[in-house]
């Protein structure tokens, strides 16, 4: 039997990009634990996230590859993961307007062998101003909540975008094509596969 290959996410962002990728797979969700140690800095605090969601996965398929991914924004030193209420959504975007910040995202593979191999990829994005009346039409619309910094580039937040730097999919949630070259070196896929 070949082995499996195990996606460790809820996201149904990352589902559909790693779908892109050609061959099956499975997803389980991790329930792992996203708090980061004071000071962690941000290619760090990804790829431990990232780490901790491939390894509880790892727990239930043992024989199989884990994928596990972890997505923040960055600016101005300070994180912004998923926003908790809508006045946090508020906050955060309106930190983001007319400036540049970093969104990072951390991989990390679980191999059957038994190894854990990680990287995070970073790609500045650079907001236009944005006005308070399309900032609230924005999280109106339900969009910010689940996403880091509370906004979706990929949705109706790709109007509030100026420029970007680097993989646009590293800020969608998971840097395909980098993935893609990794897993090939760590032998996915098999050729039955
Ligand atoms: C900045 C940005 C983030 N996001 C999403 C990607 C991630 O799903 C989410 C960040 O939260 P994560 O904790 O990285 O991921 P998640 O909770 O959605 O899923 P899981 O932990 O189960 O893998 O924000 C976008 O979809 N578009 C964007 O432009």
């Amino acid at each position: 039997m070949p082995p499996r290959f195990v996606l460790a996410s809820r996201s149904p962002r990352r589902r559909q990009l790693l779908e892109l990728a050609g061959w099956p797979f499975d997803v389980q969700e991790s329930h792992a634990d996203e708090t980061i140690p004071p000071g962690t800095p941000p290619d760090e605090a990804v790829q431990l996230l990232a780490r901790r969601k491939a390894e509880a996965v790892r727990k239930t398929a043992p024989r199989a590859y884990v994928l596990g991914a972890d997505t923040l924004v960055v600016c101005d030193g300070r994180f912004l993961g998923k926003p908790r209420t809508a006045e946090e959504a508020f906050h955060m975007l309106r930190q983001l307007s007319g400036r540049t910040h970093d969104v990072w995202t951390g991989v990390a593979i679980a191999t059957p062998g038994g190894d854990m191999v990680s990287f995070a990829e970073k790609t500045a994005v650079t907001f236009w101003e944005l006005e308070d009346e399309d900032i609230a039409a924005y999280i109106a619309t339900g969009e910010p909540m689940d996403k880091a910094g509370a906004y979706g580039i990929q949705g109706r937040a790709a109007l509030f975008v100026k420029r970007i730097e680097g993989d646009y999919l590293t800020v969608v949630g998971l840097p395909l094509s980098r993935t893609v070259r990794e897993l090939r070196r760590l032998g996915w896929p098999p050729p039955e596969v």
